[in-house]
């Protein structure tokens, strides 16, 4: 399999907070997924990996260059694209604009190719006919494709994805899931989200990660199957679960070791993400 990212042993504190904790892992072509609760560390390591944070300690290659350095820094950046959790628009920009200054920031110079590099991306994540409206005019989904359409100027080798998907409607959220489908053909993608749906619907591997630390690193089936044989129904809170919640139904929904005669359920992905999370002291909702 190729390796298109790989990290070993990185730490980062930020003060006395230590954010990430010995982190090692490698990003191969396709999209991976990067699920953790609030607080994990997700956005401190996808800024590491993108380079914008240097991390305390450990090794990282992106793209077979070293951000260690400034020349490794400054060819890995060339090659990634990164959507950041909160994107810095300026609303009266259009869509066009504001792609063609990120494609001026990435050093496309020759203003030709660069414009039509800013539409061929604009029109990749189907905002052709709109890349003159002003983004403060734009609906959310489509701001939060203006931000792919400039996370993917100059046809990156590693797409960063921040929590992309957040704060979309459920229509807006499929037809983001498609776009992020689309890059993840023959590049590599690290998407962070909370939607334990968008790592069934997209990612062929998911990494969890709790309190600065790698808790799994696997494909989804095998988060999923972790849960097989620990996830069970009750009439009443079984208050030796370790997590549980009633459903629609007026049952609830456990998670943890069965009692004897339990009726057992089949696991879906968010059972075995919430047992990953299990002993991290990560808060599992109970
Ligand atoms: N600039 C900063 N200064 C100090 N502490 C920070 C800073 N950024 C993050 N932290 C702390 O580092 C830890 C990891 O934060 P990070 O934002 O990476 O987590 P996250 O998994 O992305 O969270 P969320 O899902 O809420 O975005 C948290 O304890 C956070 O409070």
């Amino acid at each position: 399999m190729i390796t298109s990212v790989s990290a070993d042993g990185l730490g980062l504190h930020y003060g006395r907070t230590r954010a990430l904790d010995d982190v090692s892992l490698r990003l191969s072509p396709g999209v991976t997924g990067l699920l953790g609760p609030n607080g994990a560390g997700k956005t401190t390591l996808l800024r590491v990996l993108a380079t914008a944070l240097r991390a305390d300690r450990g090794a990282l290659t992106v793209l077979g260059h070293d951000p260690g350095t400034a020349r490794g820094r400054q060819e890995a950046r060339r090659r990634l694209g990164y959507l950041p959790q909160t994107p810095g628009f300026h609303p009266e920009f259009t869509a066009f604009e504001f792609v063609d200054y990120v494609a001026i920031l990435k050093e496309l110079t020759d203003r030709g190719a660069r414009h039509r590099e800013v539409r061929r991306v604009l029109e990749e994540v189907g905002l052709g006919e709109v890349r003159g409206r002003r983004i403060g005019k734009l609906s959310g989904g489509m701001r939060q494709r203006v931000a792919l359409a400039a996370a993917l100027v100059g046809d990156p080798g590693f797409l960063v994805l921040d929590e992309p998907t957040v704060g979309l409607d459920p229509e807006q959220r499929m037809r983001f899931r498609e776009l992020i489908a689309g890059t993840g053909e023959g590049r590599t993608v690290l998407l962070s989200t909370h939607q334990t749906e968008d790592v069934a619907m997209l990612c062929h591997r998911v990494l969890v990660l709790a309190r600065g630390a790698v808790r799994f690193d696997g494909t989804p089936e095998e988060l999923t199957a972790r849960a097989d044989g620990r996830v069970w129904s009750s009439t009443e809170r079984d208050p030796g679960a370790r997590a549980g919640w009633r459903t629609g139904t007026g049952t609830f929904r456990n998670v943890g070791d069965p009692p004897d005669g339990a009726e057992l359920l089949e696991p879906t992905l968010e059972d075995g993400y919430l047992l990953a999370l299990d002993g991290a002291g990560a808060g599992v909702a109970a």
